[in-house]
């Protein structure tokens, strides 16, 4: 029953039969063609004002770590780019491979990153996520890619005891903008989660930057588990979903 219960268990070829929208004409994620791309002059640049105070814990849910925030008012919100109105920022989480050449959701010219930050908006105007997860303007989601170098980021500091399924901590005082990369150039596209139930509510906004971390913090990432604390060891690894057909889709870019 297990298996049957979430879907999860089983691979994402079979999330469609207990949650049809994965088979959907707008899945997520895409490889991104550059030679497919269209430049949109009319897409500004985006900006994000988060509240360091907003951030309350981070968690292994036993398929991603994630930072929750406060989003009961429009306390961190994302507005600009493609989109109308203010988002509230609700969790950022992350997906990642097994080693460093591989990990990204979001395939770039053929390029798979080590792994991808989401950054995980909605849409007040639809009342609650429940209620904007259901709409197509509902949620927008900030891809940053990242890659392995020598440099550090806070983000995968608070992993260290957050190590099996169902482990909280508290992260607070922490401003999530700090991840950006410098340039805000990026790709839009509209899509879904990638994890059921797969809803198409999503305006993706890709950042075309990586950010860079460095090779202890890919390992303490690759070193949570999937398992609960007294169960067999299970590491929590290459969480990223295959890539979905674009049927059609145009992906458009803020910059030439
Ligand atoms: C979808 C929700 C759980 N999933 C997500 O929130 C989510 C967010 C982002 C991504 S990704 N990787 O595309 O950025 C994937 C999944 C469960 N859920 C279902 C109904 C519902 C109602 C209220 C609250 C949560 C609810
Ligand atoms: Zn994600």
């Amino acid at each position: 029953d297990r298996i049957a219960r979430n879907g999860l268990i089983w691979g994402p070829d079979h999330w469609h039969e207990n949650y049809p929208m994965a088979k959907g004409d707008k899945q997520s994620p895409i490889e991104i063609n550059s030679k497919d791309v269209q430049h949109d002059s009319s897409l500004g640049p985006w900006h994000a004002s988060y509240d360091p105070g907003a951030a309350k814990t981070i968690l292994n849910n036993g398929r991603t770590c994630r930072v929750v925030f406060d989003d009961t008012f429009d306390r961190s919100v994302l507005r600009g780019g493609p989109l109308t109105g203010a988002y509230r920022l609700r969790q950022l989480h992350l997906h990642w491979g097994s080693s460093d050449d591989h990990g990204s959701e979001h395939v770039i010219d053929g390029v798979k990153y080590a792994a991808e930050l989401h950054m995980v908006h909605w849409n007040p105007k639809h009342g609650n996520f429940a209620g904007a997860l259901k709409q197509p303007d509902g949620v927008a989601v900030v891809g940053i890619f990242l890659k392995v170098s020598g440099k550090y980021s806070r983000i995968l500091q608070g992993i260290d005891n957050i190590k099996t399924k169902g482990k909280e901590a508290p992260f607070q005082h922490f401003d999530p903008s700090i991840l950006f990369p410098k340039s805000r150039d990026y790709w839009t596209y509209h899509g879904s989660f990638t994890t059921p139930p797969c809803e198409e509510c999503i305006t993706w906004i890709l950042l075309r930057e990586p950010i860079e971390v460095s090779p202890d913090q890919m390992a303490k990432l690759r070193s949570l588990s999937k398992n609960g604390e007294n169960e067999p060891v299970n590491p929590l690894v290459d969480n990223w979903r295959p890539l979905q057909p674009v049927k059609g889709r145009v992906v458009r870019s803020s910059f030439k």
